[in-house]
């Protein structure tokens, strides 16, 4: 479902009787349900342009939280340090339904490069088909648990347990995902739901970390950020898009993630007052738990890698209205 990240100051101050109530608005959702915003609650949407949105939130995010960037390998999870001199150009790698790949070299400054269509809706549409899961979190708990190797062929299935050393493939190594099932003389029921989701996620996830890499390194960036609704915080997900990209930039390059990875679009959409005039943006981090970690936290899954769950705080924005 295309995003609707919508922040609204007419509910908390409410709007004069008789005035219209407009609040800011991004994403495909901004379009697809404005005229239901009008019919049953009366607000007119003022729509923001999704790739402003998404590039304010994230170079917003990027300097005013200081703990918003971290790698994450091996299940350790490392914050880095962002130098706000030195923060541009990087790649924003936005994983929603579809992906985008933003090069970003300024405030306001960005181009988007490349994208692809194998996304998080693939992996919650395709996995919704193939295990006959009801939701999201289901589908990603049942990867948790699964095999990839089950489903997939490795370099070792194919050369009969060995490495191929001299192109620098590991037995280990997917050599096709989702290959076994040519060979297995299976049907979908003789697999396991959990193997299906794992060997989904490893997929989809090691796709876009290649892709990824390949544009970074296409216009010599040496970071890449990765957000997106898809990510959740999810350790198996961020650790394959992780190898991917050490892998395929020969640990020349690391993936990192954003805490607040699924709000950059509403984030954005907000500082777009202060835009508009509405002057006097205040941002102050609270000690309270945010949305991100009612979802991190109470799953074991999605436990935040170190267990540094106090480590993450609501970040509270409030504008005047001048
Ligand atoms: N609870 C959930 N329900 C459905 N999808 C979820 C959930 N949590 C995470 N996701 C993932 O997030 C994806 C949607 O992310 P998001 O809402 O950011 O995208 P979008 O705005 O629809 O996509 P795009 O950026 O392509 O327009 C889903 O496809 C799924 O992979
Ligand atoms: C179409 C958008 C930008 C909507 O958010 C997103 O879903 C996306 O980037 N999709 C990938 C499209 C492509 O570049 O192939």
């Amino acid at each position: 479902m295309p995003s609707t990240p919508i922040i609204s100051d007419c509910q908390k101050h409410g709007a004069p009787a008789g005035e219209k109530c407009t609040i800011k608005a991004t994403g495909g959702g901004a379009y697809k349900y404005a005229d239901l915003f009008k019919e049953k609650l009366g607000i007119c949407l003022d729509k923001e342009d999704e790739m402003d949105c998404l590039v304010a939130g994230s170079n917003f995010l990027l300097k005013a939280v200081h703990t918003e960037a971290f790698t994450y390998m091996d299940g350790q999870k490392e914050f880095v340090q962002i130098d706000h001199d030195d923060l541009y150009p990087y790649m924003l790698v936005n994983i929603g339904s579809g992906v985008s790949m933003i090069k970003v070299d300024g405030p306001g400054k960005f181009e988007r490069v490349s994208g692809t269509n194998v996304g998080g809706g693939t992996f919650w549409g395709l996995g919704r088909l193939l295990t006959k899961c009801k939701s999201f979190d289901e589908l990603l708990e049942l990867s948790h648990r699964g095999n990839n190797r089950v489903i997939d062929m490795l370099v070792g299935d194919i050369y009969g347990g060995m490495d191929y050393t001299k192109i620098g493939l590991s037995s280990t190594t997917i050599a096709s995902s989702f290959g076994k099932a040519i060979s297995d003389n299976k049907e979908l029921e003789d697999y396991k739901p959990e193997d299906i989701s794992r060997s989904l996620l490893r997929m989809i996830s090691n796709n876009i970390g290649q892709i990824s890499y390949l544009n970074a390194l296409r216009f010599g960036l040496k970071r890449i950020f990765f957000a997106g609704f898809f990510i959740r915080g999810h350790a198996y997900t961020m650790d394959t898009i992780a190898v991917a990209v050490h892998f395929w930039s020969k640990g020349e390059a690391k993936a990192m993630f954003l805490k607040h990875e699924g709000f950059l679009g509403a984030l954005g959409s907000f500082m777009s007052y202060e835009k508009h005039g509405f002057l006097n943006l205040k941002v102050h981090q609270l000690v309270q738990q945010s949305p991100v970690d009612a979802y991190h936290g109470g799953d074991k899954i999605h436990d935040p890698p170190n267990g540094e769950l106090n480590e993450n705080r609501s970040i509270d924005c409030s504008i005047c209205l001048s």
